[in-house]
């Protein structure tokens, strides 16, 4: 099974296509968030399912929970695979998101990868989203295993964070594709270290290569 989801970050369709059709080989999942859908919005989605793929659409529902349900009635016209929403929404709010019938997977945000925090925050949110009826969440590598043990292994772990080299930038709490994936992750998310390769498409390949056997 393929594991990657490659985060498609850039303003414009024309690069996300030639992103879509050069890494398809290694990727079964995209997702487009805020940047690219404010930009081709319907359009996006259409491409990347005409290239054989599913959607995870990342636009982090944090509202009331009347527009939170209404966001996912929307989003499920889309016919995506699978959504988010931030944890910190609270039970109403998630538990508003879940209660659309035939809906896509929803994912809930526990901490931001960008932040430093603790194991025992990030297992309180995983804890309410799994209660809420939530499918899984979206927390760091570091977590993983933890959550796992906490809310058992049919609840999806989605981890970003994702370094197979190491360098500086915004994300704090990270790991390789191959720790991630050994800790129980069901889907990494990769962005930049694709993106920004000289050859994405040989970094898309290395990453699978790396995850392929475990
Ligand atoms: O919801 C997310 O996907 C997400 C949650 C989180 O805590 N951290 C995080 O980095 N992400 C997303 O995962 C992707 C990571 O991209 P890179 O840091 O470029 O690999 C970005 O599209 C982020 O929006």
């Amino acid at each position: 099974m393929k594991k990657t989801i490659l985060a498609l970050d850039v303003y414009n369709f024309k690069k996300a296509e030639k992103l879509v059709k050069d890494t398809s080989e290694y990727i079964d999942i995209y997702k487009v968030g805020p940047i690219l859908f404010l930009q081709s919005g319907k359009e996006i989605i259409k491409m990347i399912k005409d290239n054989g793929k599913e959607i995870f659409l990342d636009l982090k529902f944090h509202d009331i929970p009347a527009t939170v349900k209404r966001s996912v009635e929307s989003a499920k016209e889309l016919g995506v695979y699978s959504l988010t929403v931030h944890s910190v929404g609270g039970e109403e709010m998630l538990k508003a998101a879940v209660s659309v019938e035939n809906r896509p997977k929803i994912w809930a945000v526990t901490v931001l990868t960008s932040q430093a925090t603790s194991p025992e925050e990030v297992i309180k949110r995983a804890k309410l989203s799994k209660f809420c009826g939530v499918d899984g969440v979206i927390s760091s590598p570091l977590e993983i295993a933890l959550i796992k043990k906490e809310c058992g292994k049919d609840f999806q772990v989605v981890t970003p964070g994702i370094r197979p080299a190491k360098v500086d930038d915004d994300q704090k709490r990270v790991a390789t594709p191959e720790l991630a994936v050994k800790d129980g992750a069901d889907f990494i998310v990769v962005g930049r270290p694709i993106l920004e390769a000289s050859n994405p498409a040989e970094a898309a390949k290395a990453i699978y290569e790396s995850i392929k056997g475990l």
